[in-house]
C-alpha cells in the first residue's frame, strides 16, 4: 500500500459570536491561518454565516442578475479590467464587479444600472452578503497579524482597504466541454471566494499538484494569498496559484471579495532578517494594476510580476 500523503486543503472554523481574542482556541486558530497560508497560500474557512436561507437569496440574486439581457449587463462599465462587465470569452467566465461594494450607495448605483426601476432585493442581499464577506475578512487579517505577533498593527492596513465584489458566472454554451478561468495568481491582499454546490477552484501546491477545492458546507469560503499580502509578509505566504476548471452541466456561481490596499505598502519590518532579507520595496497597490494591466507579457498571469514591479 502506498503511503504517499495526498495534500488536502486546511480547513479553519471560525466563529462571529464564539471567539474571544485572546483566549486559547483564538490564538490556536490564528496560529492555523498562519500555517495554512504559509504552506497553501488558500485555506477554507468554515464561518458561522451566512444562514441557508440566506445562501438560497444569494444564488437567486445572481440568477437573476446573470439573466439580464447582455445590452444590460455591458452598462457596467469600468476603466479597470476586471472591475466591470467580463464577457463570455474563452478562458474566462461572465462577471460583473461592484467597486467599494461595502458602501450601501455603491451597491445601489450598480443595481439602478442594471435596473432602472429598482430591485431593492437585490440591493439588499448583494450589500448584506459584502458585510458579512468583509467582516470576516477583517477578523482574518487581525488573526494573521497576531500570529507573527503583529497585535494592533491589523488597524491602518484595514482603514486603507478597499474592496471589490466580483460576481462570477460560469456557464457551458453548447459545444463546450469546460469553463473555468485561466491560472493565475490574483493582485490583492487576500481574496474569498464562496460559491454554489458546483466545484471547480483548484489551487497548485509548492510540489506543483493541482487540488481542487470542495467547500465542506454553505458556510465555507476559500481563502487565497494576493501578490500584496507576498509583498507584505516578505515572501513567507507565496500568493496562489490557482485556477477554475467546469466541467459540469450545471451553471456555477461564485462571488469574490477583492481586497486592494490605498497609499503606500510596505513589507512588515518585523518579517525581515537575517534569514528573511527584505525581498520588496515599498509601493503602490493602485500601480502596481496599472503595471499588470499594461504589462504585454503573454505569460504575466503565470509569473512573480512582483519582483520585477518592485523587487529588491
Ligand atoms: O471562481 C472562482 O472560484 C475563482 C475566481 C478567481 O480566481 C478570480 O476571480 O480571481
Ligand atoms: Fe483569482
Amino acid at each position: 500500500m502506498g503511503s504517499e500523503k495526498v495534500p488536502k486543503i486546511p480547513v479553519v472554523h471560525l466563529s462571529k459570536e464564539n471567539f474571544e481574542p485572546g483566549s486559547s482556541s483564538w490564538l490556536a486558530a490564528c496560529n492555523d491561518i498562519r500555517r495554512a497560508l504559509e504552506e497553501y497560500s488558500f485555506f477554507e474557512v468554515v464561518y458561522s454565516e451566512p444562514s441557508m436561507e440566506f445562501y438560497r437569496e444569494i444564488i437567486s440574486v445572481l440568477e437573476e442578475l446573470f439573466n439580464l439581457p447582455d445590452e444590460t449587463k455591458t452598462r457596467n462599465t469600468h476603466p479597470k479590467i476586471g472591475h466591470g462587465y467580463m464577457g463570455k470569452i474563452s478562458g474566462f467566465p461572465e462577471g460583473l464587479g461592484i467597486e467599494y461594494a461595502t458602501k450601501k450607495d455603491e451597491c445601489q448605483k450598480f443595481t439602478s444600472l442594471m435596473w432602472p426601476d429598482g430591485n431593492e432585493r437585490f440591493c439588499d442581499v448583494i450589500h448584506s452578503y459584502t458585510k458579512i464577506a468583509s467582516e470576516l475578512n477583517q477578523m482574518l487579517v487581525r488573526m494573521l497579524f497576531e500570529s507573527y505577533g503583529l497585535k494592533k498593527d491589523h488597524e491602518p492596513l484595514l482603514n486603507s482597504t478597499n474592496y471589490l465584489l466580483r460576481l462570477l458566472k460560469y456557464g457551458r454554451s453548447l459545444g463546450e466541454t469546460n469553463v473555468g478561468f485561466k491560472a493565475h495568481m490574483d493582485k490583492t491582499f487576500l481574496t474569498l471566494l464562496y460559491q454554489n454546490p458546483v466545484n471547480g477552484l483548484e489551487i497548485r501546491t509548492k510540489e506543483g499538484e493541482w487540488i481542487t477545492y470542495e467547500p465542506s458546507s454553505p458556510t465555507s469560503f476559500a481563502v487565497i494569498a494576493g501578490d500584496v499580502c507576498m509583498a507584505w509578509s516578505n515572501d513567507r505566504i507565496k500568493s496562489s496559484y490557482h485556477r477554475v476548471v467546469v466541467s459540469s452541466e450545471e451553471d456555477r456561481y461564485a462571488l469574490g471579495l477583492f481586497t486592494f490596499l490605498d497609499g503606500v505598502v510596505q513589507t512588515a519590518e518585523e518579517l525581515v532578517d537575517d534569514e528573511h532579507p527584505l525581498q520588496y520595496k515599498p509601493f503602490e497597490h493602485q500601480k502596481l494594476l496599472h503595471f499588470y494591466e499594461s504589462s504585454n507579457d503573454p505569460d504575466k498571469r503565470d509569473i512573480n510580476i512582483m519582483k520585477t514591479f518592485c523587487g529588491v
